[in-house]
């Protein structure tokens, strides 16, 4: 479900920028127009949206946009142009008044320097946007307490952040934007100060309250690694344009231009593209336990279909083996009862998950003759990834 949606937004940075945009389409670049005007273009024509739960990260280089065009979601930067809609309400059109309530409580902001305040404690610290949303202090200690206690931080309340590790400083920060409870986050480059291990730490923690909360979040981050790590989807900006979206695994797959495949150049796109991404359903593979019958109609069955194999499932398509041609002939010469199929004529054979990498399913695929069973967290057949379908993803993403 879309829980954000940017059309056609502009920034241009300067006294006159109408001048600019007029200039923008008339086909300028940004660097022309500088030259001209003396005016920085710093979003232009941005398109997208951002779904209900989501992780969004917005990924470029230095002075790409990423931060004018995340600070425009809740005008702490004013859009020249453009639409932001959120839950269908156009965020570039509201009073001052509903704006203020509109980042009080639906949009809070999680910034890299934590902006802490060394005087007030971590509980006030915590407490410090209920508080300018005007919940009164009973309900503000409550909320802080519990958002202390989500990011790992009960028992250090009345610390002072001086008191407390980079990493802390970044949960107060974080567990003040969680206390108002908002149903989208804005982050920007949040982690990106914390050394490398508390870093991975804050990511992980993201990711746990994510599981549970589903709120919907927008990241900014220039490190692939992050944006690998916790992103459900990627935006990737280049000279304030937004120039490809979408999941990790279709970047790869699909980069836009040489701008989006140099930043993914050194990513091993065995550990970001999964079984589910590859997964082809092909129902000629399969069959149901229940319609098929005996040993007997099996083997016919397999005749007719003209396939050396087969993988068996139940009523409800959860994966229960598989059976060979020439098993089961060979139990239907040496005399066997024609029983119905159950898993004593069945091979036993080893299913991955759809959420598996292609680094974690290789060696079933390298050592398999027959494509690899996909089933999801139920156990329910998904399709199958054969060698080829393998081979030839590497091989795309390897151009
Ligand atoms: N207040 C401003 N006045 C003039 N130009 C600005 C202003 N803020 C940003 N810009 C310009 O807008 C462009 C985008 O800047 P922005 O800070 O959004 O990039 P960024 O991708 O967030 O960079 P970084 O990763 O370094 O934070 C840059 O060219 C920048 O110089």
């Amino acid at each position: 479900m879309e829980k954000i949606v940017v059309e056609n937004l502009y920034k241009i940075f300067g006294d006159n920028p109408k001048q600019a945009l007029d200039l923008l389409k008339q086909g300028k670049d940004k660097d022309e127009i500088l030259e001209a005007t003396g005016m920085s273009v710093g979003v232009q024509d941005a398109n997208f949206v951002v779904n209900s739960g989501e992780i969004f990260v917005v990924m470029g280089l230095s002075g790409s946009g990423k931060s004018t065009l995340v600070r425009m979601l809740n005008r702490l930067i004013e859009p020249t142009s453009g639409k932001v809609l959120v839950d269908g309400k156009n965020v570039v059109t509201m009073s001052p008044d509903e704006l203020v309530k509109f980042r009080l409580h639906n949009m809070s902001m999680v910034f890299q320097s934590f902006a802490l305040m060394p005087h007030l404690t971590v509980l006030e610290n915590a407490s410090f946007g209920l508080d300018l949303a005007g919940f009164d202090k009973a309900k503000q200690k409550k909320r802080a307490i519990k958002a202390l206690e989500q990011v790992g931080l009960s028992g250090w309340e009345d610390s002072y952040p001086k008191q407390l590790s980079g990493g802390m400083q970044q949960r107060v920060g974080l567990a003040r934007g969680l206390a108002v409870d908002p149903d989208i986050l804005l982050m920007d480059e949040a982690f990106s100060a914390l050394d490398p291990l508390i870093r991975t730490e804050m990511q992980d923690e993201l990711l746990k309250l994510q599981k549970r909360d589903q709120r919907t979040i927008v990241f900014i981050s220039h490190d692939l690694d992050e944006a690998l790590r916790i992103g459900d989807r990627i935006a990737i900006m280049e000279g304030g344009r937004v120039v490809q979206v979408g999941a990790p695994e279709e970047i790869l797959q699909n980069p836009a231009d040489d701008y989006v495949r140099a930043f993914f150049r050194g990513v091993d796109p065995t550990s970001v593209i999964s079984a589910g991404d590859i997964v082809r359903n092909d129902t000629q593979l399969t069959i149901i336990k229940s319609r098929v019958g005996s040993l007997r109609s099996a083997h016919e069955l397999l005749s007719i279909k003209d396939r050396d194999f087969a993988y068996v499932l139940d009523s409800d398509h959860k994966f229960l083996g598989l059976v060979t041609a020439e098993k089961l002939k060979e139990l239907l010469e040496n005399g066997a009862p024609d029983n119905p199929i159950d898993q004593s004529f069945m091979t036993e054979v080893c299913t991955v998950q759809l959420g598996d990498s292609m680094q974690d399913i290789l060696p079933e695929v390298a050592s398999r003759s027959w494509p690899v069973p996909v089933v999801d967290e139920q156990g329910v057949y998904k399709g199958v990834v054969s060698k080829n379908r393998f081979l030839q993803t590497l091989h795309r993403t390897e151009q």
